[in-house]
């Protein structure tokens, strides 16, 4: 199979990155987390670019970048430095932002992604590390604002920006791509990605084809897109927008624009900026660094990543890829099915963890720390011990999470213990002796009819007992007729 992309989209995107779990911010000692902090209470005359302050940089920051870098398969810059990149912007107090210009700490990288047909390999051109400015909230819509607030709280976070090639060509593996790297990025411990600002994109997005024939199409980005979802629509309402125009003859520009989430629009914020508006300079602040020597110490840390790990559970545990791919996303829940599988049988681990407990957790929005591994070894065990039956198993997951408590408590409660072979066996006889038509039927050899007949010897068990083995009984007796 090999995807067309019929109108020659090229999408590339630029992903903001907040080391939030780098402690500090990126050039002084105030904390990275002020999550729950009040507006203007996490800062310092440094956060504000107050004149007389200079910086001092958090190495961790420099680990962290370097660790995303080996995370992408790239090639780590041996000496690297800082250039002021000045544009005029209220919520960015120096009049510049700190941030790297031809010798990006990070460059020539990939990421593997399911693409539209089959694996796609989206080239990383380089990842640069900047500082994160203020947060503006505007009255009103943007375009239209009679005023704004600032936020310094953010200000002179460590960022790093990751810079893909125009390699996707839907706005389904921009999504995924984005799923992809959230998932390393969590599994490095280098940011936590539900905190709010964690991870912004700018996605580029030009058409080439028009009425089957190559064009050069226009770079248009749309800036500071907070969710993978909002992504993916800004990236539809934009080929869409984008195709419109060439349909109408009109022209396109290369510009910035704004995707306006309540109105599933983008807006048009201004003419895109060339590098020359910018006025690149050295950072005279902050002398050149050679990282070279650090990066064989950090390779050695490196944890074990999604995909790698994703090979090892099919080998190791023998359990299916699709299930392997779904318990990987999240390292926590990689790990709690590790715990899950080391107590009872694997295959079992797998499908309770990633179908059932994943599914109601989901369900519920409710983190992973919502259930505990060793309560699901005792509902996996019960299962298998047919002490009670597997639907009833879930009812009791589903407790857990709703209410808390015990398993073995649960079973008692809501009477789920599985009822006693001899009154399945007695429940068959009466099955069959109230459905006569389906007897009939299932000796004339339609074999549907015997469902029926179990179906109705799992009503009269109240659901608790094992249908495999209420179909073992049916059929015993039927063969007695
Ligand atoms: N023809 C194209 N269609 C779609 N995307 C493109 C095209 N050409 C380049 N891109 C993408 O545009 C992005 C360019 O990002 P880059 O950071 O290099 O520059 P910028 O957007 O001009 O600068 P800034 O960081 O100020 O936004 C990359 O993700 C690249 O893949
Ligand atoms: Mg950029
Ligand atoms: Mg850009």
């Amino acid at each position: 199979m090999v995807y067309e992309n019929p109108d020659g989209v090229m999408i590339g995107l630029e992903v903001h990155v907040q080391l939030n779990k780098a402690n500090t911010k990126m050039f002084c000692s105030c904390t990275s987390d002020y999550t729950d902090s009040e507006a203007n209470t996490c800062l310092c005359a440094g956060c504000l670019a107050l004149p007389g302050t200079t910086p001092v940089l958090n190495e961790k920051s420099v680990d962290y970048a370097i660790r995303i870098g080996l995370a992408l398969n790239a090639e780590i810059e041996n000496e690297t430095d800082f250039f002021m990149k000045s544009y005029f912007y209220p919520d960015l107090g120096n009049g510049y932002q700190v941030t790297q210009f031809d010798r990006p700490i990070v460059k020539n990288g990939s990421v593997v992604i399911e693409g539209e047909d089959g694996e796609l390999k989206v080239r990383i051109t380089r990842a640069h590390m900047e500082d994160d400015p203020g947060k503006m909230a505007h009255f009103g819509t943007i375009e239209k604002s009679t005023g704004s607030i600032i936020d310094f709280n953010r200000s002179g976070m460590p960022l790093v920006e990751i810079v893909t090639a125009p390699d996707m060509r839907s706005a389904k593996e921009a999504r995924r791509f984005l799923d992809k790297l959230r998932s390393i990025l969590e599994y490095l411990d280098v940011f936590d990605g539900t905190r709010e600002g964690a991870m912004k994109a700018d996605a580029n997005i030009s058409v080439n084809v028009f009425n089957g024939k190559r064009i050069e199409g226009t770079r248009v980005e749309v800036k500071n897109i907070s969710s993978h979802k909002a992504v993916e629509k800004a990236i539809n309402y934009e080929i869409m927008r984008q195709k419109d125009y060439l349909r109408k003859n009109k022209q396109l520009v290369q510009e910035t624009r704004h995707y306006d989430e309540d109105r599933n629009v983008t807006i048009s914020l201004r003419v895109k900026e060339t590098a020359d508006d910018y006025r690149y300079f050295p950072d005279f602040d902050l002398v050149p660094m050679i990282v070279g020597d650090r990066v064989e110490g950090i390779r050695a840390q490196m944890p074990e990543l999604p995909d790698a790990k994703r090979e090892r559970f099919v080998s190791q545990y023998g359990i299916s890829d699709a299930h392997a791919k779904s318990l990987v996303t999240e390292r926590a829940f990689a790990d709690l099915f590790e715990s899950v599988a080391a107590k009872v049988d694997q295959k079992s681990a797998a499908s309770w963890v990633a179908d059932v407990v994943k599914g109601e957790l989901n369900y519920r929005d409710l983190p992973i720390t919502a259930i505990k591994g060793d309560d699901i070894v005792t509902v996996i065990e019960m299962v298998t011990k047919k002490e009670i039956s597997e639907e009833s198993g879930v009812t009791v997951i589903r407790t857990l999470l709703d209410d808390g408590g015990k398993p073995a408590d649960i079973v008692k409660a809501k009477g789920l213990a599985m009822v006693a072979d001899d009154f399945i066996a007695t429940a068959a006889k009466e099955a069959i002796a109230e459905s006569p038509d389906a007897v009939a039927d299932y000796k004339a050899g339609t074999e549907k009819a015997l469902n029926f007949i179990v179906g109705k010897v799992m009503q009269k068990a109240k659901g608790k007992a094992d249908a495999r083995l209420a179909r073992e009984m049916v059929l015993k007796e039927l063969e007695k007729m």
